[in-house]
């Protein structure tokens, strides 16, 4: 199947330096597939994210897009300004200008049906979450990118959030490109996990990255509870063999 986007040997810099960011990324995702991108504070995820999307320049490497790709975009931070009163049909329709019935529609989808004439600063974290995300449904993507999409959330409403986000592939075809710190939650719902250190560390399914010795060489303890939540959680289905090496790109 035709990826939505991959990316050959990219290298990325700090902005205005020399210094290396990211090297020799090879990336693909596909229709319907769900990848996260894990790794410790400062390890480039965001930065990969913003140069898949064309956000950011890349000091060599090439990046291909699919043809009229639609992509759904929740970056990490949304600057809002409190003080101005917004309510949440009126930022639904920025900067797009979208239908009630559309609005409607994405809000009921993402579980929070019946706020538009609420202000986001009346909203919940999670609810706002959820705004943010109806947002990004709009326009039908092919691809939702959503960058640390529940910061501020406690655990039950990250589960809750993660069991949406497949909710969503599963109605909407979509695929999801997603960073996160939630390793425990995460990796339950990805189809396919990188492992980022200012390159790809180790790729593979859930299992496979929490198998990998790169994997728990940067997440230790923590790594090792994902690995055994995993497998209580999935040792019942699941019988697949590994589909990528966890090798160490260096
Ligand atoms: N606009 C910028 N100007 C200067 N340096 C930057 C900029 N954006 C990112 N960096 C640097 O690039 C490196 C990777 O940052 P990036 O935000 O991609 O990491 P991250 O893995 O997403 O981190 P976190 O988990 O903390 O969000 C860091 O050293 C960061 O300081």
């Amino acid at each position: 199947m035709n990826a939505l986007i991959t990316s050959e040997k990219l290298i990325i810099h700090r902005p205005g330096t020399s210094e290396p960011v990211l090297r020799d990324i090879d990336f693909r995702i596909s229709p319907g597939e769900i990848v996260t991108v894990v790794g410790p504070n400062g390890s480039g995820k965001s930065s990969l994210i913003r140069a898949l999307l064309g956000h950011m320049p890349l000091v060599s490497g090439k990046i291909i897009r699919r043809r009229d790709l639609r992509i759904g975009y929740v970056p990490q931070q949304v600057q809002l300004d409190r003080t101005i009163p917004m309510t949440v049909r009126r930022f639904l329709s920025l900067p797009h200008w979208v239908g009630a019935e559309e609005a409607a529609k994405a809000l009921a989808r993402t579980g929070v049906a019946g706020l538009e004439t609420r202000q986001l600063t009346e909203l919940s974290g999670g609810q706002f979450q959820r705004v943010l995300l109806a947002r990004a449904l709009l326009h039908d993507p092919h691809l939702l990118v959503l960058d640390e999409p529940t910061q501020g959330l406690d655990q039950p409403g990250m589960v809750a959030f993660y069991r949406l986000i497949e909710d969503v592939r599963h109605q909407t075809g979509a695929a999801v490109l997603m960073v996160s710190h939630d390793l425990l939650v995460v990796m339950r719902s990805s189809d396919r996990v990188i492992c980022l250190n200012g390159h790809i560390c180790c790729e593979g399914t859930p299992q496979d990255v929490g198998n990998a010795p790169e994997y728990r060489a940067l997440f230790g303890a923590e790594a090792r509870g994902t690995l055994a939540l995993y497998r209580h959680h999935h040792d019942h289905d699941h019988d697949h063999g590994p589909q990528h090496d966890c090798a160490s790109h260096g």
